[in-house]
C-alpha cells in the first residue's frame, strides 16, 4: 500500500511538480529488500529534505531498522534505488556513504566494554580520518577533537571511565559522540532511547533536538517512545510488513484512520 500523504515537499518533487525546489538530501525509489525468499522491505519511496527531522514508527518486525541498513549500506538494496544529495548511491559501501555524510548508531550496543569514553572518541576520530581502527593511538592523537565532542554530548566528566561503567543513557550519549566525530549531516538513530531510564530519557532527547535545531544536522530515527517523537519529529514515516503506509506530520499520521485501522489492537 503506497504513503496516505501524497502532498509533501519530497512527494511534489518526485513527480515533477516544483522544478525549483532543491534536491531531496535522500531519497528512496522503491527499495526493497528479499532474503531467504522473504521480503523485509518492500518497495519504500520517500524524500527527505535537508535539515528535516523524519521519525520511523511501527511495530516489532515491521522492517525499520532493515531499511536503515539498505540506507547506510550495512545491507544491499535487492530492489531500488537510494540517493544522496541528488548522487546515486545505491552500490556504495558503508564506509563511502559515511564519507559522505551519513552516519548512523545501532538499536544494541557497540561500545568496547573496557574502553574509556575518551578513547572510544578518538579511535572515532582516526577512523573518520580514514585511518583503521588500531588501538594503539589514541585520545592523545586528536585532544581538540575529543573535548569538544565530549562537551557536547556532556560527557567530559567520563571521559576517563570505562564504557562498561556508564549509565544506559551515558551509552547512548557515547554513542551520539562516536557518531559526531565523522560530523554527519544525515545522521540516522535506531532506537536511541532503548534501554534508558525514565530519567535520563529527557537530557537525551535534548541533546538530539540540539543537533538537530541548533546544528541543523537531517536526522532519520526509529523509537518506540511516541512522546519522544511527538516532541522532535517533523514527520512521521510508519512502517508496516515492510511497507510505507504512512508518511505525514505526526498529528496527520495519528488522526489517520488508515494507520488506525491497520493498528488496531497493535502498539504504534
Ligand atoms: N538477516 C536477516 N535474515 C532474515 N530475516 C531478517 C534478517 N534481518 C531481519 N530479518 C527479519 O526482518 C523483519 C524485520 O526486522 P527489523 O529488525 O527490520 O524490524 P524492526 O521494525 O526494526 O523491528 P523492531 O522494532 O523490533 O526493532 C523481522 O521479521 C526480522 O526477523
Amino acid at each position: 500500500m503506497p504513503p496516505s500523504n501524497t502532498t509533501s515537499p519530497g512527494a511534489e518533487d518526485a513527480a515533477g511538480d516544483t522544478d525549483k525546489a532543491p534536491a531531496p538530501v535522500l531519497r528512496l525509489r522503491g527499495v526493497g529488500w528479499t532474503i531467504g525468499g522473504a521480503t523485509i522491505v518492500d518497495s519504500v519511496s520517500l524524500d527527505v529534505r535537508e535539515g528535516e527531522f523524519l521519525a520511523f514508527i511501527g511495530p516489532n518486525g515491521a522492517g525499520k531498522t532493515s531499511l536503515f541498513n539498505l540506507i547506510s549500506g550495512l545491507n544491499p538494496v535487492t530492489r531500488g534505488t537510494i540517493e544522496l544529495d541528488g548522487r546515486d548511491i545505491t552500490a556504495q559501501a558503508a564506509h563511502t556513504r559515511a564519507r559522505r555524510g551519513l552516519g548512523r548508531t545501532f538499536q544494541t550496543s557497540s561500545l568496547w566494554p573496557g574502553m574509556t569514553v575518551a578513547d572510544h572518541v578518538g579511535l572515532a576520530a582516526q577512523a573518520a580520518d580514514g585511518g583503521s581502527y588500531r588501538v594503539r593511538r589514541r585520545a592523545d592523537t586528536y585532544p581538540e577533537r575529543v573535548e569538544r565532542v565530549l562537551d557536547r554530548t556532556q560527557l567530559t566528566h567520563r571521559a576517563d571511565t570505562c564504557a562498561d561503567a556508564l549509565s544506559h543513557g551515558e551509552k547512548r550519549k557515547l554513542e551520539l559522540a562516536v557518531l559526531l566525530v565523522g560530523e554527519p549531516r544525515l545522521m540516522l538513530l535506531d532506537e536511541p532511547m532503548a534501554g534508558v531510564s525514565a530519567e535520563e530519557v529527557p537530557a537525551l532527547t535534548g541533546l538530539i533536538r540540539s543537533l538537530h535545531r541548533d546544528e541543523g544536522r537531517t536526522v532519520l530515527m526509529v523509537e518506540h517512545h511516541m512522546d519522544v517523537l511527538l516532541d522532535l519529529a517533523d514527520r512521521l514515516a510508519v512502517m508496516h510488513h515492510g511497507t510505507l503506509l504512512a508518511l505525514d506530520t505526526p498529528k496527520a499520521v495519528m488522526a489517520d484512520p488508515t494507520v488506525q485501522q491497520a493498528y488496531l489492537g497493535d502498539e504504534l
